[in-house]
């Protein structure tokens, strides 16, 4: 491991190998800033996985080898280990249906496994052409660092099959091993949340139940432990819903919450990150600023 760094890679029961943390690591922090082995198309075949490994270092192309695979004996192993280890080179979410158009192969950031309340935050800086990895809450020396390779907002049993369907196993995540009765309460709030997810789409014309679902969905995600992971665009709502009625302050304070959110899980550059301050400087400059009578709608909770 190159010196500096805050974490170390360890044999984890259940799960292969994992990142652990060798030190303390505040919120925010980058943890690792990547470039990719080779990044291809979604959509690659064994043979565009060959081309890019032909122009690898002997070294590079055995530490490829030496990643894991999932798809042993179902798929070549060139293709395998692309499909176990790939990382989006682009935002990916099942629930918004975008889809990255590319994946990156990296040699360290490749062994961050998954958690259901991940700690850390993959993103794909396109302008570097690198990858990013940022803690999102503070971590202690000595626990494992986990990024999250599905979505956040399926009740277990569907993020179970996920993972086993995509990655092949049964995810030992702390929140996947928890207590029958407290992964019950758990399941109920994550398919809460997909409803509310669903529900604040067609808010659009009722600013303030709108809001007022913000409010809700944000509520539990903290309650799950997810709320750093995916906060952002809550509070992007909120923005949006105060806009549209032309409260300037209460929109301000959303976008406060969306800007701070997208710095701690993605960093202070990120195309995200500038328009939400292009908003919070002002929020006139959002297309949908008064575009329904105006009304004073509420902040986020602080
Ligand atoms: C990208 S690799 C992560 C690093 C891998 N553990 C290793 O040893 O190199 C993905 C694989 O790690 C394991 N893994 C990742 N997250 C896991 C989890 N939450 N529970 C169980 N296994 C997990 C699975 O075997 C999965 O196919």
């Amino acid at each position: 491991m190159p010196p500096g760094q805050s974490f170390e890679m360890q044999d984890i029961p259940g799960k292969g190998k994992g990142m652990i943390a060798t030190k303390a690591i505040l919120a925010g922090e980058l943890i690792l800033f990547e470039a990719p082995l080779f990044t291809l198309p979604s959509s690659c075949s064994n043979s565009d996985v060959l081309a890019e490994l032909v122009k690898l270092a002997e070294s590079e192309q055995r530490e490829f080898f030496s990643l894991s695979n999932c798809h042993r004996g179902r798929l070549s192993p060139p293709i395998g280990i692309c499909r176990t280890n790939g990382l989006p080179c682009g935002d990916q979410s099942t629930l918004s249906g975008e889809t990255a158009e590319r994946f990156g192969l990296f040699l360290l950031g490749s062994r961050f496994n998954s958690s259901c309340v991940p700690n850390v935050n993959n993103y794909w800086d396109d302008s570097q052409q690198k990858i990013s990895f940022r803690a999102l809450r503070d971590v202690d020396a000595g626990e494992e660092l986990c990024i999250c390779y599905t979505e956040l907002f399926s009740p277990r049993m569907e993020l179970q099959r996920k993972g086993k369907l995509a990655f092949g196993f049964n995810c030992m995540c702390t929140a996947c091993t928890l207590p029958q009765t407290a992964q019950k309460a758990s399941d109920e709030r994550r398919a809460n949340i997909q409803r509310l997810y669903g529900e604040i789409a067609e808010c659009g014309n009722n600013p303030s139940l709108g809001v007022r679902k913000a409010k809700m969905i944000i509520k539990q995600l903290k309650e799950e432990g997810i709320l750093e992971a995916s906060g952002a665009i809550f509070y992007y709502d909120g923005f949006q819903f105060c806009a549209s009625v032309s409260d300037r302050k209460n929109a301000k304070q959303w976008v406060k919450k969306a800007l701070d959110a997208e710095c701690l899980g993605r960093g202070p550059e990120t195309p995200g990150a500038q328009m939400y301050r292009k908003y919070l400087e002002d929020p006139k400059r959002h297309r949908s600023f008064g575009l329904l009578p105006r009304q004073t709608l509420t902040g986020p909770e602080t």
